[in-house]
Formats: structure tokens, sequence, C-alpha cells
């Protein structure tokens, strides 16, 4: 059978999206719809973070104030001002979910926590109120107990499963599983628990951001065998694992290493290419045909949020290859998107509402 020259998707949510505030917000945010998708579920890890709802509804305002072709899915992030009654208020308001960030894994982190047990009884109503609780499933890096970027996926599992185990009830997502480890884990465990996995960790391996910041994000792309198992479960259709981008936006001045003692700041962004980016990539390990379960249908099944009124028809079509070069200034700096340089085999064509 010849290789199909259209592929139409409906309705595609990106199930894990850093929007910024400020003008990298205004920057970023209408690149949801540019990249093809209808719904952002959006990350909370601003400064200061979204830790109440009352935030969290002011941040999705300014959201929609930007673009309004959008559904944004809101979250808080886990810290100490999230009481039961928190909890409670967040659902009343349709915030969808609590993220919660180990301390000083990642951007944003200096807040995170250090231990799940103190939040027991947050938990407790969290799984009365079906609000869903998205994991970074890193542990810190600890030179004593040897955990680095490599193992500090698989050395948070045991962390999951014990929450899992106490809450079975409570919907759980291992956000941007980047090991074989973590998705034998995730098919383990009962259907509450769920796992996004990005479009650039199913293209990357720890060659590919060694010595190039660009590409470095957390959790870091490991193993040749671990991206092989990610992409193993997106050809299995497998319908626990689902697109969440995790495009994550810096100034390209923090990106590119300025002296030996600042780091890179950790994030890929990937929102303005990819649709077209991840039927390219799924394209290339033969799972194009699962492209629209994995990039709407499991999601939408596991959210249970069906297409709304902004959902859209899009037509990609294959192209001989496109090659990846916008950048978007911000004051005296600029942003520069994931794949820079590099050709994409798909573009967006025709884009339609979805009559219902
Ligand atoms: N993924 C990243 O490397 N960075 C994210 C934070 C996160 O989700 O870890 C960011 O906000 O920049």
């Amino acid at each position: 059978m010849s290789a199909p020259t259209e592929v139409t998707v409906e309705s595609p949510a990106d199930f894990h999206v850093h929007l910024r505030q400020g003008e990298l917000s205004e920057v970023v945010t209408p690149q949801v719809r540019k990249g093809g998708f209808d719904l952002a579920y959006v990350m909370p890890n601003l400064r200061p973070p979204i830790t109440k709802t009352e935030q969290a509804i002011a941040y999705r305002e300014r959201l929609k104030a930007i673009d309004s072709s959008v559904d944004y899915l809101m979250t808080l992030y886990l810290s100490p001002d999230l009481t039961p009654e928190e909890v409670r208020k967040a659902k009343e308001a349709g915030i969808a979910g609590v993220k919660s960030y180990p301390r000083g894994v990642t951007t944003n982190s200096d807040g995170g926590i250090e231990s799940y047990e103190i939040y027991y009884p947050v938990f407790e109503e969290m799984q009365k109120c079906d609000l869903v609780l998205n994991l970074h499933g890193e542990v810190p890096s600890d030179a004593a107990s040897n955990t680095c970027v490599l193992n500090a996926e698989n050395a948070f599992l045991p962390h999951l499963k014990k929450l899992h185990d106490t809450f079975p009830k409570l919907r759980i997502v291992l956000e941007h599983a980047t090991t074989r480890a973590a998705v034998d884990m995730v098919k383990s465990l009962g259907d509450t628990v769920a796992c996004t996995i990005t479009a650039h960790h199913l293209a990357m391996t720890v060659d590919d951001w060694a010595g190039q910041s660009w590409n470095y994000c957390k959790p870091v792309a490991k193993y040749p065998s671990d991206r092989q198992a990610l992409q193993e479960v997106v050809r299995q259709g497998h319908p626990k694992f689902f697109l969440g981008s995790d495009s994550a936006p810096h100034p390209a001045s923090t990106k590119s290493v300025a002296t030996p003692s600042q780091p890179c700041a950790a994030g890929v962004y990937t929102s303005p290419i990819l649709l077209p980016f991840v039927a390219h990539t799924l394209e290339s390990f033969g799972a194009l045909d699962r492209l629209q379960g994995f990039v709407s249908d499991h999601g939408r099944a596991f959210y249970r949020r069906p297409a709304g009124a902004n959902a859209r028809r899009i037509v990609l079509r294959r192209v001989q290859g496109i090659r990846v070069e916008d950048t978007w200034p911000l004051g005296g700096d600029r942003v520069v998107p994931f794949w820079a340089g590099k050709e994409i085999g798909w573009e967006i064509g025709d884009v339609s509402l979805l009559k219902r």
C-alpha cells in the first residue's frame, strides 16, 4: 500500500503544556492553535506558582484574552496552600487537576514537594472530588544514593505505585514518561493511572541532548531502548498513553549556555510544530495509523473531555520536507522551537470546525 498523502485528525488535545506569563505568554499561547491543537492542559509552574483557585481562574482569563479559540484546562501547583477545602473549591470552579513537582528537579520547582505523605488528606479529597493528580515523576539527584538524571525517573516509580495502592480511585497521570520501566509500571497499574508521552521523547535519546542545550529538558531523554519502549506503546495504540507535549518555551538566551556557572534552562518548545511533528515522528516508527488515538481519543477519554465547541477537523498534508525556521522576537531576545533547522514531512492543510 502506498503511503498516504493526507491524514485527517479530529480535535487534537495537548494534555501538558506550559503557556507562561507576561510577554512570553503573549508570544507562545497563540502557537497552540497554530500547532493544530484545540485543548491545552495548562501547567501551573509560574512565578509565583498557581497554587489557589482564584489564581488559576484569573490565569485562564488571561489566556482566553490572548486566544479564545482553545479550551484551557487549568491545574494547581501542589503546595501547602492546597487544603482539602481548596480542593473542593477548585473542583467547583472547573479546575481539572493538581500538578506535583518534586523539589528542585526542574524549571520553577523550588516550591516543590519533599514528601507525599503529608498530602494524603489532600489526595483523599481529590479522590472524592475526582480531581486528577499529575506527577512529575523524578526524584531529586542525590550522589549518596547514586541518583542522577538518568535514573531519577525509575527511582520515582515506587512512589507512583504506592500512591496508586493507597488511593486506587484517584486518577493519576505520570507525566512525560521517558523509560521502559515507566511504561511497564503504568501498564501494570489499574485503569485510574495513565501516562503522557511527549513528541520530543519519541524522537530523542541521551546523545541528542548531551552537548546540545536546545534539546535539554526534564526528564532528560534516556537510552535508545527506552525510546523504543515509548514508540512500541504508541504503536500498540495502548489507551493509557497519550500526548502531553510538555512544550516548555524559554528565552533563547537561557537555552544556550551563557557561562560555565549558569546552567541552561530545562525545556523544549514544540507547540508551533506540534501536530505535523507528531505525525512525522509516528510515521518514522510505523505508527501513523495511531495518530488520532494518541493525540486526541485516549487523553480525552481518560480526562472525560469530549471534543468541545472549539473542536476542529484538521487535514495534514504530506510535503517534500519543510524546514522548521520560525523564531519569535521576545523583547531583545527570541523564542526558538525544537527541531529548528530540521525538516518535517507534514504540514497543516484544511482546518474546519467539527459540526456536532
Ligand atoms: N520539562 C522541562 O524541562 N521544563 C518545564 C518544567 C517541567 O515540566 O519539568 C518548564 O517549565 O520549563
